[in-house]
């Protein structure tokens, strides 16, 4: 993956303990690459991994996952990790959409769920 580009983290309420432990234990891989998250994620993933840097975008419901989606199609965003709660609905449902249908359209890995990611993260080296 290019280096200037950005690593999204984004979780649902229900999956974000499992991606700020993610993110610790991912932290020296994740620390080379500049990190955008969805506001409440990215709260959450500062306070368990204080050295990393994170630009903090809305709050999904609020229009953050459209903020990282179009971070896709700028070339800003490389890699997707989206740690999606499948068993709640969302008001916002059609953004977490709209964000998958990019991240397909312009062919950037997408993780969504842990199993995933940790093979994109061990795949980056
Ligand atoms: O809702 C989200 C993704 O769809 C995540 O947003 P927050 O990180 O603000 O909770």
């Amino acid at each position: 993956m290019t280096v200037h580009k950005a690593v999204a983290l984004i979780a649902h309420d229900q999956k974000k303990d499992d991606l700020a432990d993610f993110a610790k234990s991912h932290q020296a891989a994740l620390s080379r690459f500049p990190i955008v998250a969805t506001g409440t994620t990215g709260g959450r993933i500062a306070e368990a991994c204080p050295e990393l840097k994170i630009e903090r975008l809305k709050s999904g419901p609020l229009g953050g996952d459209q903020q990282i989606g179009a971070l896709i199609a700028t070339g800003d965003v490389g890699l997707v990790i989206f740690f999606v709660d499948p068993l709640t609905a969302m008001p916002h449902d059609v953004d977490v959409k709209a964000l998958m249908r990019l991240a397909i359209v312009y062919d950037i890995p997408m993780a969504l769920n842990r199993a995933t990611a940790d093979t994109l993260l061990k795949a980056l080296g």
